[in-house]
């Protein structure tokens, strides 16, 4: 036996059967980086490297016997939350999180794929700010998304300070989406603008990124890094599976998530 411990993450996610986003794109990332996913999947989606066509939400009641499972034996060191597909989910992770507060939460607030098509049927926005944002430690929404959940805030800025008065400890504004030739993502944390981090665009369009981004966060944050240092690692953990993409279906080319471990890429 191995006596050596490795650090585990909960991951809430869905499952997209192509292998590039949600649940898949999670345990590679988790597993490349030495962490232990445990995968509560939250929804099944009928989706390509395209777009979604469709999902359906997993039962309520099965989701939290799942997690429960799983927390009474195994000490978690981070939680991750991806896909959460409806509001009686979200309510349940949150009755779920109550019981395990003190261990990190990093939020993804997944509303629909890069690629196009919704992965939720109703409005989640109420729930995220009302029972998800309160309990995270580092929400990492894309700018589209920042902007939807804030609707009345003017900038960016404003964005991420009412994240933060709604609860996140630290908020991570992703600019994938801006379409400009240099993405910047950017960091908050303790009310305050931390910092910026500068990359150029590598050309194409890639599926699951956020959901590697992500993942690499909880990752690094569960081995025991600052929240800036793991937003630091993470972003260089995401570039080199962008950088090494493959291209599997007509649609957006798959980040290699195992390119970070494996010698022989
Ligand atoms: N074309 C790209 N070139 C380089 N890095 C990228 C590219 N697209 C995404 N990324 C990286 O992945 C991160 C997450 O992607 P983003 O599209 O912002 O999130 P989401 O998938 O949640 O919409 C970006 O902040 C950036 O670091
Ligand atoms: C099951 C599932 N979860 C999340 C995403 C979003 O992926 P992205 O990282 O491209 O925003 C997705 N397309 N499918």
């Amino acid at each position: 036996m191995n006596e050596m411990r490795p650090p585990v993450v909960m991951v809430f996610a869905g499952h997209d059967p192509c292998g590039g986003a949600g649940i898949q794109a999670d345990i590679e990332t988790l597993t490349s980086l030495g962490c232990h996913p445990c995968t509560v999947i939250t929804a099944l989606t009928a989706q390509d490297t395209h777009c979604v066509r469709d999902f359906q939400p997993v039962s309520v009641t099965f989701m939290v016997e799942q997690a429960r499972a799983v927390l009474e034996d195994v000490r978690v060191d981070a939680f991750k939350i991806g896909m959460t597909a409806s509001v009686e989910i979200i309510e349940a992770i949150h009755t779920l999180l109550q019981d395990y507060a003190g261990i990190p939460v990093v939020f993804d607030p997944v509303m629909a794929a890069g690629g196009g098509g919704a992965l939720s049927k109703e409005n989640l926005i109420e729930a995220f700010t009302d029972l998800l944002i309160p309990v995270t430690t580092v929400i990492t929404p894309n700018s589209l998304e920042a902007k939807l959940i804030c609707s009345d805030a003017d900038s960016l800025d404003a964005c991420a300070q009412q994240l933060m008065a709604l609860g996140a400890g630290y908020v991570l504004v992703t600019g994938g989406h801006d379409k400009s030739p240099e993405i910047i993502n950017r960091l908050w944390g303790h009310r305050q603008f931390l910092e910026e981090y500068k990359q150029k665009r590598l050309p194409g369009d890639f599926h699951g990124t956020g959901c590697t981004l992500s993942s690499a966060l909880a990752g690094y944050i569960a081995h025991g890094a600052s929240v800036a240092g793991a937003v630091r690692e993470a972003q260089a953990y995401t570039a080199k599976a962008i950088h090494n993409s493959r291209r599997l279906g007509m649609g957006q080319l798959i980040p290699d998530r195992l390119a970070w471990s494996s010698k022989a890429r």
